[in-house]
């Protein structure tokens, strides 16, 4: 185990919502210290209070516009990076921190997927060569060894589908399509302006109907074709997924429950829960809130996260815990979030 505070690490993107939650996150972690804060290149440098008056007197972290010549004094300094930023801009930076040895915990989608045509396909621009070597971070499903030089945190939809599908997926009727509606607060979409996610334009409504770049990602992480439908809610921050999946003949609530609860008994992130969990319980956490009813042949799940802790930053961080020998929970209960 790693002494105190001795693992420093840079957060690029935070500015954005993931970006601070992560940094406050790192700002308040036991082993990791946050050395430096990066935005675009289209930024002044100012302090992050600036952008979240909620962190006056409360973190000094001082935000820098990222440029490429500052790599050799980063590499110097930092053993991590966490990139909460646009596809593309993970895609052509993290080689470039890898090359200066900095391991990299990638936030976006660059790394996801595995197969690099259903990657293009779904995020239009090709993915690094390298991009099928990458281990794919759902963090209860993930042994990170420590010399990985680049980890694929999933995506928020993927993490609440995965983490209710994968403990069944052997129960599961062959050749059946689990069918995944979510919700997800507006902050999923991020800060930049969008007139989408205008307070005056957003109102309940499904988009990017099994279209959406996450199906392909779900459908890579519980093994299976599954049909996606997001939904856009007039809320800040949470996701809550409804899941519905066809059993095999014999297979019964009674084993389903036991598959849930071994799957996460060791796992203090996931909780299985006796009522349809309600998004305030998991905001501002670091849990995942799973429900399951068994009706007929089908499970149905509820699922609730928070998009941009666990379906983001805390995962990020659980998963640096991981990496560097750390219990799974460091720093990451009893925190609070920024947004
Ligand atoms: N929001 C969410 O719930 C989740 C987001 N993610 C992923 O995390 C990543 C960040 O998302 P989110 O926090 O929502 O996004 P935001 O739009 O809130 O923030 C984006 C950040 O990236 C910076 N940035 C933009 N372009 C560049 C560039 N070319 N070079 C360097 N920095 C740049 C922005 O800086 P500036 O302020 O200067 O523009 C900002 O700090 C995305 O890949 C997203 O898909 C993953 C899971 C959940
Ligand atoms: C509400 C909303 O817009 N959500 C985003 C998903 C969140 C996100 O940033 O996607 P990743 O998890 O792939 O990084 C979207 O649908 O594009």
């Amino acid at each position: 185990m790693t002494s105190q505070k001795t693992i420093q690490c840079a957060v690029f993107g935070a500015s954005g919502y993931s970006g601070v939650e992560l940094s406050w996150l790192l700002h308040h972690h036991p082993q990791f210290t946050l050395s430096y804060g990066f935005t675009s290149g289209a930024r002044e440098a100012e302090p992050v209070a600036a952008l979240y008056p909620q962190l006056n007197d409360r973190c000094d972290l001082m935000l820098q516009p990222w440029q490429l010549d500052l790599l050799p004094q980063l590499a110097e300094q930092v053993q991590v990076a966490f990139l909460a930023l646009p596809h593309e801009a993970s895609a052509e930076l993290a080689p470039k921190l890898i090359d200066a040895g900095i391991v990299v915990f990638d936030l976006s989608g660059a790394f996801r997927l595995s197969d690099p045509a259903q990657h293009e396909q779904a995020y239009g621009f090709v993915q690094p060569q390298f991009a099928h070597a990458i281990p794919y971070g759902l963090a209860e499903y993930t042994q990170l060894q420590g010399n990985e030089p680049l980890i694929a945190v999933p995506g928020c939809y993927p993490t609440a589908a995965g983490l209710a599908l994968r403990p069944i997926a052997d129960f599961l009727a062959n050749g059946s399509t689990p069918i995944i509606n979510a919700v997800s607060g507006v902050s999923g979409a991020g800060r930049k302006a969008q007139l989408h996610t205008g307070v005056c334009e957003v109102s309940l409504q499904a988009y990017g109907v099994a279209s959406h770049r996450h199906q392909p990602e779900i459908a890579q992480s519980v093994g299976r074709e599954v049909i996606f439908v997001p939904h856009l809610g007039n809320f800040k921050r949470g996701i809550l997924a409804t899941i519905y999946a066809e059993l095999a003949a014999g297979v019964d609530a009674a084993a389903v429950q036991q598959a849930l609860h071994a799957a996460y008994a060791e796992q203090p992130l996931v909780r299985v829960v006796a009522q349809p969990p309600k998004l305030q319980q998991v905001v501002g956490t670091p849990y995942c809130d799973i429900y399951a009813k068994v009706h007929g042949n089908h499970v149905i799940f509820s699922v609730a996260i928070d998009n941009l802790l666990k379906g983001a930053a805390s995962q990020a961080v659980q998963l640096a815990n991981q990496y560097f020998g750390l219990a799974t929970t460091t720093g990451l209960l009893n925190r609070g979030a920024v947004l």
